[in-house]
């Protein structure tokens, strides 16, 4: 499969992370709601005369447009890993294990928040220039009556390993980093296709207990919602973490292993996975934690892996091909909605911004797109405005002589084009505005918006 086929495959799992869906039967609602939470709006805006300094903002130095540069042709090489993760991830965990206040679960500032969007503009690069993928052939279609399908739910404590399993499998690493702990109850982990068959992963993320594995109080009404819909799944992965089990045992993940293994239920398929091997020095201590859990009758299998390092993956793969059922798929393999392609613009801007511009000025940045048109030489014509509150915010952002706002430009107008593999004419525009208004007006469609010619 070539990199565009590739990056059309990551794409769709983006497609399925930012597009609510109804699902029939085996299928569930998402209540994702990412993009409205956002600071920034994938719907093209009318233009609004809010700013209270035009002079500032009709200055040619707050305007990048690509058009005025030469970009060189888009980097080969293969991308760097990303090197803040380390440290977000110490802190997240902090957050999580040290303190044993439930309610932190919920809590994902804007940090977190934006370094989950780095991470995403970054993979998105990374599944774009990755190579080819041996396991999909996009020409061999596949009829809907041959198709099989799976929907698995994967549920676990925070950092479990959850995301770094599904990862493992799907192949990319896209499907981690968009999701957001405490909005939704189902968020599709990642899409696994391969041959006839296509495999779902669902997380469960509103999910927890407490210590004596009861609902915790204050946050009945989602945590209900989410037990409610775990059922559906045709197989759960209730995964834990075996190195931390062995050294600091968590009772509310016990309680957990318990619950859900403690009858068998005729309509899903339950498995129990003991992650992290990797970390546990003496292995016989595996067979002790097996031992521990072996009598529960709700687990047809018990696997020991390492989601991160690949272990025992292979075999977890090959047994959730096997419970495939036929049914036809729920996700396009290889669509790219323009939708999704709107949302990648304004990450890649977003990277770039993070990137040349101090920590924190971005959170107070509203990011837009104003317009967004496909030219009939095949190529697009991207407009997005920077529009920050302070008047010192905006000199930051635009740079002596639009130097900053220009690398930005540069940088991502490159990228697109290296990721929508055709020509990008991309146009930045750094604004002020006292009061920022709703990236989102209320009525109009995306249809609606995009409509809005200038
Ligand atoms: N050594 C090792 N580390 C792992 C393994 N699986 C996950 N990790 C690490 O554990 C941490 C948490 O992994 P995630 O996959 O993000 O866990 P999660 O369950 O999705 O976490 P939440 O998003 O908090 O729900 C990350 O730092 C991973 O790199 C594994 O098999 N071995």
């Amino acid at each position: 499969m070539n990199t565009t086929k590739k990056t059309l495959r990551a794409l769709t799992y983006l497609t399925s992370l930012y597009t609510p869906r109804v699902h029939s039967l085996h299928r569930h609602r998402h209540h994702d709601n990412l993009l409205s939470v956002r600071l920034f709006s994938a719907q093209t805006q009318e233009r609004q005369d809010d700013s209270d300094d035009s002079h500032l903002n009709n200055s040619p130095d707050s305007v990048f447009d690509s058009a005025q540069f030469s970009i060189p042709d888009a980097p080969k090489s293969v991308p760097q890993q990303p090197t803040w993760d380390v440290q977000h991830r110490q802190r997240v965990e902090r957050a999580f294990f040290k303190n044993d206040l439930q309610d932190r679960y919920f809590k994902v500032d804007d940090e977190e928040e934006e370094r989950r969007r780095r991470v995403l503009a970054k993979a998105l690069l990374e599944a774009a220039l990755e190579g080819p993928d041996e396991d999909v052939d996009p020409d061999q279609e596949v009829l809907e009556e041959n198709q099989k399908s799976l929907s698995v739910g994967i549920i676990g404590a925070p950092n479990a390993g959850k995301s770094a399993l599904t990862n493992f499998m799907v192949g990319t690493k896209v499907a981690a980093v968009s999701r957001k702990t405490n909005t939704t109850t189902h968020e599709v982990l990642g899409v696994m296709t391969k041959g006839d068959t296509q495999i779902c992963f669902f997380d469960t993320p509103g999910l927890m207990l407490n210590k004596s594995g009861h609902l915790h109080k204050d946050m009945k009404v989602r945590v209900e919602s989410a037990w409610s819909s775990v059922n559906l799944y045709d197989v759960l992965i209730v995964i834990f973490d075996v190195n931390r089990h062995l050294t600091r045992p968590d009772s509310r993940v016990i309680n957990l292993i318990k619950r859900m293994g403690a009858e068998a239920n005729h309509k899903q398929t339950r498995i129990l996975c003991m992650n992290k091997v990797d970390l546990v020095e003496k292995k016989k201590d595996l067979l002790k934690v097996a031992e521990q859990f072996k009598d529960l009758p709700g687990y047809e299998r018990i696997f020991m892996i390492s989601g991160l390092k690949g272990s025992g993956v292979e075999d977890l793969s090959k047994y959730l091909m096997e419970q495939a059922v036929k049914r036809p798929w729920d996700e396009d393999p290889f669509t790219m909605s323009e939708e999704v392609m709107k949302n990648i613009a304004l990450e890649v801007v977003r990277e770039r911004l993070l990137d040349h511009v101090h920590q924190e000025i971005p959170y107070g940045i509203e990011h837009r797109l104003v317009d967004w048109k496909e030219l009939r030489d095949g190529s697009l014509r991207i407009e997005q405005h920077l529009i920050t509150g302070k008047i010192s915010q905006r000199k930051i952002l635009v740079g002596k002589n639009g130097s900053k706002i220009g690398r930005i430009g540069i940088e991502a107008n490159e990228e697109l084009r290296s990721i929508f593999k055709r020509d990008v004419h991309l146009i930045l525009q750094g604004r002020q505005c006292n009061v920022i208004v709703p990236s989102f007006p209320q009525g109009l469609t995306l249809k609606d918006q995009s409509e809005v010619s200038y």
